[in-house]
């Protein structure tokens, strides 16, 4: 049965950050995943997790300056020190928080930068940020994102990402397959799906409504088949991993907010039961 995790920098947009693991573990979540934690207390974050017996499955690395349109700094040549202290910190707080997974973001190379070289420098920081995490048990995650939402991403193509995956050749380092990514970039998700997780290359899922990245049950996103298609292709491959509920939830507080649309779990949770 797919495992779902609730995405706290998403989902209960409505309350405060550190409310809404309490707000998660109320409607039968067991698991979170955030982006970037870093600026609330690490210590209050712990707490709100162990209160709940609440796992964190996923997080990631700080992706430079956000605010001045940065989105990861590992495929930015000129960045190579404010990528290693983003990684380690990221490392750092996944250790204390223990988050088997940090992704790490790749970046927007400036416009005419030279692509080749971005991609060269991308590796080469994976590479050693893989050296830099030995022996923590860590998993690094790079995810295909769709160029509506970050023009100018280096990494938007399922195989791309792959083939990074399989060049560098670890087995911490994995794919973040964003279905909603995908289908907007790709299409035909559920041939995607058929496609890469039996590669063992796919570390976690991610998924949201197509194309206003709502709830996942509303859209052309064919969420329901692609959950069980993941059901399935785990069943005989051994795959273990979290889907994580990255979306905008349609309802306000008003209307029940991000609870009232969570009628698509149900079923999920029910028979986790
Ligand atoms: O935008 C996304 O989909 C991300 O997961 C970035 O962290």
């Amino acid at each position: 049965m797919p495992q779902f995790a609730a995405n706290l920098s998403w989902l209960y947009p409505h309350l405060p950050f550190l409310d809404r693991v309490a707000a998660a573990a109320r409607d039968g979540f067991r698991a979170v995943e955030c982006t970037f934690p870093y600026d609330r207390p690490l210590r209050v974050l712990q707490d709100r997790l162990n209160d709940v017996s609440m796992r964190l499955v996923l997080m990631n690395a700080p992706c430079g300056d956000w605010a001045a349109g940065e989105r990861g700094l590992a495929a930015l040549p000129d960045r190579e020190a404010d990528f290693r202290a983003a990684l380690q910190q990221g490392a750092d707080w996944a250790h204390a928080l223990d988050c088997p997974r940090l992704h790490v973001l790749a970046g927007c190379p400036a416009p005419g930068a030279d692509l080749a070289t971005a991609w060269a420098v991308y590796e080469e920081r994976l590479r050693w940020a893989l050296d830099a995490t030995q022996g923590s048990g860590l998993t690094l995650m790079i995810e295909p994102i769709n160029a509506h939402d970050m023009p100018g991403y280096l990494l938007s193509e399922q195989a791309q990402a792959h083939a990074v995956v399989a060049r560098i050749g670890s087995d911490r380092l994995k794919v973040q397959m964003d279905l909603y990514h995908c289908q907007r970039t790709e299409g035909d998700v559920l041939a995607q799906i058929q496609k890469w997780l039996p590669t063992g290359q796919v570390g976690h899922f991610q998924v949201a409504g197509v194309p206003d990245r709502g709830e996942p049950d509303q859209g052309e996103l064919p969420a329901l088949d692609a959950f069980a298609l993941i059901d399935e292709i785990s069943a005989s491959t051994g795959w273990s991993g979290w889907i994580g509920c990255e979306y905008r939830p349609r309802r306000d507080p008003s209307q029940g907010g991000t609870s009232a649309g969570l009628d698509w779990l149900r079923p999920y949770q029910d028979a986790a039961v």
